[in-house]
This record gives structure tokens, sequence and C-alpha cells, in this order.
């Protein structure tokens, strides 16, 4: 088939790569001309495992294009694709800026015969709004087909081609058959829906992943108080297959691209259909004291942390990815700066992206010997494999003092137990001092 995907970013490009090499003829189109140039040399603007051998393959094997002309892109495609940002609005809202330009952008190219498809994450009601839109300037039924995204960045490629299941939202039965014909190589569970189904299926599963984890988090608070191991209890709980181990890693909240949003923006949909949901404004709550917790953690510890060199290990919101977009390391850069104390950040892939938000009021290091350095204590705000797999008891040799404040409880427990000196505090469990 001959595919157009708007929007060449996280989930655009992963999907616009997935499916040429499921044999799709494909055009990404994007505004962004610097990423368009970047992408016709066949390298990835983002970091993603995968992504760029199979962006590479693809374009060598003819099947995957790459454009900012939307006459190059659209003119006789079957299937447009829409992956444009929805970022949070001033009011928690989603913003649908990017999409309502979108639909703008490609209604001069549809026929009765296009299949206009919104993978981006937007509220309830707007593929009709949109298909409103687009009718309004064509004059002629358009056909429309919600069909959310479900990928993790970090896995991408992995989610894609083998994702959990397909959702097609569609009030056309032809529309939506021929977008699972489409998936129909991945040989992936479908399920066909009304749009507005569809699209509340995504925030649905969003914002009960986020309640797992802050439901977790304040088990996890629970455990300190009353000395017990979260990792243990969230072990218990999730061989219980109605719970499910997936979800249960205690820490300093969820951050990335879309779970703060899409909870807030749940939230807003309530609010304007008259639903209080207390349980979603509890989520949020527990998620930005947990964010602080390093912090207040530390904070107590010394009494103060005015001078005191502090190493932050990892800035990405989680690995085996570049992406700042509400990565817990913001809050906490900003609470640690404001007790005066000196940062120095160290991530394997996300210092530029994270310079470019924090700014320079902390410093960025160029490995983790450089930021750990006479260190009076190490934050660890994210479980990058190369910072779960550091040999501990020659780093705490080079710190002033032997501190680690550990907010993904990722280092394993003999690491801590063969230095000679430390003071480790995980998250819900009890500290380990030697
Ligand atoms: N990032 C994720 O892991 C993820 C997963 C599932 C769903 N989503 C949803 O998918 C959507 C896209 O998210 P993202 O993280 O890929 O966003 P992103 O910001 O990385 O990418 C959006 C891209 O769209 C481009 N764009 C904006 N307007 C355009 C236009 N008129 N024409 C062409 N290109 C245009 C931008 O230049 C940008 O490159 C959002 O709705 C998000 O909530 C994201
Ligand atoms: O047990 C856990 C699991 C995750 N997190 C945190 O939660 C956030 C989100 O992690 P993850 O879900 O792995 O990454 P995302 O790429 O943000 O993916 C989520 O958001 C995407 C955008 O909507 C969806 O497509 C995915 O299904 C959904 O998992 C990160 O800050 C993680 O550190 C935890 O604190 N504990």
């Amino acid at each position: 088939m001959k595919i157009a995907v708007l929007g060449t970013g996280y989930v655009g490009l992963s999907t616009g790569v997935c499916l040429s090499q499921i044999g799709h003829h494909v055009t990404c189109i994007d505004i962004n001309e610097q990423k368009i140039n970047q992408l016709l040399q066949g390298i990835s603007p983002i970091y993603e495992p995968g992504l760029e051998d199979l962006l590479t393959a693809n374009m060598e094997a003819g099947r995957l294009h790459f454009t900012t002309s939307l006459n190059e892109a659209l003119a006789g495609t079957e299937i447009i694709v829409v992956a444009v940002g929805t970022p949070q609005g001033d009011d928690g809202a989603a913003d649908l800026s990017y999409l309502v330009q979108a639909a703008k952008d490609i209604s001069a190219y549809i026929t009765s015969d296009t299949i206009v498809v919104i993978k981006s994450t937007v509220p309830v009601g707007t593929n009709d709004f949109v298909r409103k839109m687009i009718e309004d300037q064509c004059g002629f039924p358009v056909k429309m087909v919600s069909n959310p995204e479900f990928l993790r960045q970090g896995s991408a490629i992995e989610d894609t081609m083998k994702a959990d299941r397909i959702i097609i939202g569609s009030e056309n039965a032809e529309a939506a058959g021929k977008i699972r014909d489409m998936y129909q190589p991945l040989n992936v569970p479908v399920i066909l829906t009304s749009t507005r189904s569809a699209e509340m299926i995504k925030y649905a599963s969003n914002a009960f992943l986020a309640t797992k984890i802050s439901y977790i988090n304040e088990i996890a608070n629970l455990c300190e108080a009353v000395g017990a191991d979260v990792t243990d209890v969230a072990k218990g709980m999730g061989k219980d297959k109605r719970i499910g181990e997936a979800f249960l890693n205690a820490g300093i909240g969820y951050g990335g691209s879309c779970f703060p949003k899409d909870v807030k923006a749940l939230l807003h949909t309530a609010g304007l259909n008259g639903v209080e949901f207390p349980l979603l404004k509890e989520t949020i709550a527990i998620n930005e004291y947990q964010r602080k917790l390093l912090v207040t953690k530390a904070v107590k510890r010394f009494g103060g942390l005015k001078g005191k060199k502090i190493a932050m290990l990892g800035l990405a919101f989680k690995p085996e990815t570049d992406d700042m977009r509400e990565a817990p390391s913001i809050p906490i850069a900003e609470e640690l700066t404001k007790f005066e104390a000196e940062v120095v950040a160290y991530d394997p892939v996300a210092t530029e992206n994270a310079r470019k938000i924090i700014g320079d009021k902390i410093k960025y290091a160029g490995s983790i010997d450089q930021a750990i350095f006479e260190a009076d204590a190490v934050l660890i705000v994210t479980e990058w494999n190369e910072i779960k797999g550091m040999d501990v008891s020659k780093m705490v040799e080079k710190m002033k003092e032997p501190i680690i404040f550990d907010g993904r409880n990722c280092l394993p427990e003999e690491k801590i137990r063969a230095c000679s000196s430390v003071e480790y505090y995980p998250i819900g469990k009890p500290p380990i001092i030697i």
C-alpha cells in the first residue's frame, strides 16, 4: 500500500519505518527541514534502539522516503497517518493546534478514496471534529480512522512490530477493514471499535498505568515507614495474574512525553463532562511528591545542601531514550539548586537535550567517574545499564562521602554490601549502612 505519515517524531518515524519494513511504500513528511535533511542522509534525529538500522535498510530498498513537500507525499496516496504532537496546553487540555494545522494542510489532497488515520493521542470527539473540518473544505464525506499508538520510547520498534493489540476505531467499516489489512503482516490482535472508544482506550490505558505507578509509589512510602521492602511486595503482588508484574517499579515517579500530559488531559475531559475523577487528581499529586523525594531525603540526611557537591546520574526520563520531556531530572535539578547544592550530572545520551531545558545552573560531566569525583552524594535518576552496571565499591572510594540515593532501586544489593563503607538509601526499602 502507498502510505504517507505526517509528523516524523518518535511515533511518526517509528511507525513509518515499521510500515515500510512490512512491505508498504511509505513517505514521511515533516515541517522541520533539519529533521528531514538528517533523515534523507539515513541519520535518525532521535536516539531509539534499532531505529537507524531499519531506517537505512528500508530507504535502500526504496520503500521509505522523506520530504517536506505535501504535494510529493500526498498526491495519489491511499492512506494518510497523522502523528503530529498533541502537547499539554495551559489548562491541562491537549493542545490540538498542530493537529488542526495538519488537517488544513492535508485537506487539499484528500479524495473520496483517501483514509485519514489519526495516530496522535487526542481527546474523545477529536476524530469527529477533524472529520467535519476536512469535510467542510472538501465538500464530500471523508473516511476517518482512530488508531492510537501504544509504543514506549526506548523499545519503539519492538513495541510496534510485536504490539499487544492494534486499536482501529471507525464509523466506516470499509476504512477500518483497509487499515486492518495494512497491519495484517504484523499478525497482532486487532480490536475494532467506534472512534470515540478508540480515543478513550488510549487515555484510559495511560491513566491506568500512571495510577499503577502512583499506587506502588505510595505503597513504597508506606513500606519505608513500616520497615517492609517494596521490591518484595511488588514481586509478591505481581505474581497474581489479576495484578501483573509490569509497572510496579517504585521510584521517583512517572515522566516522559505521555503519562503526565495524558493524565491531565483525561482529567480535563472528565471536568468538561461533569465527572470529578478524584483518583486521577491523587495520581498526579503522588507523582509530584515522588519526583522531589530524592532531594527531600538528601536534605533530611545532610540537614541542608548548601555547598554540597551532588552527582546526578541519569537525565533522560527513562533509559534508552534521549527524550527529556517531563523528566524527573528537571524538578530534581531545580530543587537541588534551590538548596544551593553544586550539581554535576551525567547521562549517556540525553546531555545535549537536557542542557537546552535545565541550562547552565548545573554542570554536565562526560562520564560517571567525572560526575561522582569528590561528590558528597550520588542521586540515581535514570536506570541506564551503564549506571546499573557500575562498580559501586570503586565509585564510593572516589566520592567525598559514600552516600547514594537510588531513585530507581537499580543497584544490586550485593554490590552495595561489597562496599567497605557506604550509606545506601533506596525507595521503599530499608537503607543499607556499612
Ligand atoms: N512519544 C511516544 O512515545 C508516544 C507514544 C504513543 C503516542 N504518542 C502520541 O503521538 C503523538 C506524536 O508524539 P511524538 O512524541 O512522536 O511527538 P514529536 O513532537 O516527537 O513529533 C511530532 C512531529 O510532528 C511534526 N509536525 C508538527 N506539525 C506538522 C505538520 N503540520 N505537518 C508535518 N509535520 C508536523 C513536528 O515537526 C514533529 O517532528 C502525540 O499525540 C503523542 O501523545 C506518543
Ligand atoms: O514500573 C514503572 C514503569 C514506568 N515508570 C516510569 O513511567 C514513565 C513512563 O515509562 P514507559 O511507560 O516505559 O515509557 P513511555 O515511552 O512514556 O510509554 C508510555 O507512554 C506512551 C505514550 O502514550 C505509550 O504509548 C506507552 O504505552 C506507555 O507505556 C517513565 O518515567 C518511567 O520511569 C515507573 O516509574 N515505574
